[in-house]
């Protein structure tokens, strides 16, 4: 392909991201893959060229663009070598003609901005959501330890007691480490949301919203395979992603439930008032993983904010009755939003008085109201919130 092709293409793809942002679709790195599934005439460095420059335009643009067209105008705005490109080549886009619409640059909608800025992210905050994140891993002390693992390259230590930062691009899916179930692939922010939890051998925990179990292989490793961990979901592809990994990790101890939408208690009626601790990694915006999707900013609308709202306290209802007493509920999400952080678990201690809000203490990261917050401009990590609730013996 031409590099006026691969602006062209890149643009087409970009139709797509943004139809699916809009209409709650399939997430830009699929319908990257699924562009090129039908146009096998691309090589491998032309696929990713097109995913570079479709994401380079994604995190250029602040509001959802009009456009695949006009968001790649805002790429060409700020650079002259993408502009040049526009050359109306046989399979390059069209010349650029006057006034033509350029779609807004920025953070985010305004009203996300304004949202993001209440809840105390602004300025290099607010610019540091839309960095390029690093690649994590935890070692699986299932089977291996920071302190002895060999690794084909060089790491280095992060905050988290198993992690490691590795060159961005490493291809550590295709290590013998990784095959063997020695290491995930785990943000350091997400490795301090299970510390937090502090899960202890033998003990029972319910990890509410398991999804393909990232926290749960971790919940597993710190109970040394001991005790009762319970993993649930409501997306059945999702929960499913989960057996081959635990099976990869040996973490044995690992029981699966699938969940239906608004009866989810009904397959936990055997847990009611048992569970040590129950995780509720709640759904969410995920304002605070936009460095991994940046197109997730277009997806949100004050309607489907609203709507996780909703849903978060009502998982942190259903974990309140999960949990026994003297047992601890752990919220997290990842999201930097004050409406999906401290202001669900202010609704939380007005709604059960009974319960309490302990301090967090972590490594990294710093108290948000009754919780604690990491962010990639303060912590280096995806951001997170994480709250942990006691319910009284
Ligand atoms: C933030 S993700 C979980 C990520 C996962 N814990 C991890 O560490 O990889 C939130 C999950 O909540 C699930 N979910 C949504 N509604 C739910 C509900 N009513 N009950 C349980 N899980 C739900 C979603 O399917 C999604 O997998």
């Amino acid at each position: 392909m031409t590099p006026a092709a691969r602006v062209q293409a890149a643009i087409e793809v970009l139709d797509a991201v943004i139809e699916a942002a809009i209409a709650g679709g399939a997430p830009a790195d699929r319908l990257i893959s699924d562009y090129f599934r039908t146009r096998r005439y691309a090589g491998s460095k032309d696929r990713r060229a097109v995913r570079d420059l479709a994401f380079a335009a994604i995190r250029a643009c602040g509001p959802v663009p009009s456009s695949g067209r006009a968001a790649m105008l805002r790429l060409a705005d700020i650079d002259e070598a993408i502009a040049s490109l526009f050359d109306g080549s046989v399979h390059g886009p069209a010349a650029i003609s006057q006034g033509e619409p350029v779609a807004d640059g920025g953070i985010a909608a305004h009203w996300l901005v304004d949202a993001l800025a209440t809840s105390g992210v602004e300025g290099e905050e607010a610019d540091a959501l839309l960095d390029r994140a690093p690649l994590d891993i935890r070692v699986n002390t299932l089977k291996s330890d920071r302190e002895t693992i060999a690794l084909p390259e060089e790491t280095a230590r992060t905050h988290a007691p198993q992690g490691l930062r590795l060159r961005h691009g490493t291809p550590v899916e295709q290590w013998d480490a990784f095959r063997d179930g020695l290491i995930e692939i785990q943000d350091t922010g997400s490795q301090l949301a299970c510390l937090a939890v502090a899960a202890a051998p033998g003990e029972t925990v319910i990890d509410l919203c398991a999804g393909a179990g990232g926290k749960t292989l971790a919940l597993a490793a710190a109970m040394e395979n001991r005790g009762t961990l319970l993993a649930c979901d409501t997306d059945r592809p999702r929960l499913s992603r989960l057996a081959p990994r635990a099976e990869r990790a040996g973490a044995g101890m690992i029981e699966t439930r699938l969940l239906n939408p608004q009866r989810e208690l009904d397959a936990l009626a055997d847990c009611v008032g048992r569970a040590d601790t129950v995780v509720v990694d709640a759904p969410c915006s995920g304002t605070g993983t936009w460095r991994r999707n940046p197109e997730a900013r277009w997806r949100l609308t004050p309607d489907r904010l609203e709507r996780y709202a909703l849903t978060q306290q009502r998982l942190l209802d259903i974990a309140a009755a999960l949990v026994r007493p003297g047992g601890r509920i752990v919220y997290v999400t990842c999201s930097l939003l004050d409406a999906e952080g401290s202001d669900r678990i202010d609704q939380f201690l007005a709604d059960h008085p009974e319960w309490s809000a302990d301090a967090v203490d972590l490594p990294l990261g710093r108290v948000r109201g009754k919780g604690w917050r990491l962010s990639p401009f303060h912590d280096g990590t995806d951001g997170f919130f994480i709250a942990s609730l006691s319910r009284p013996c």
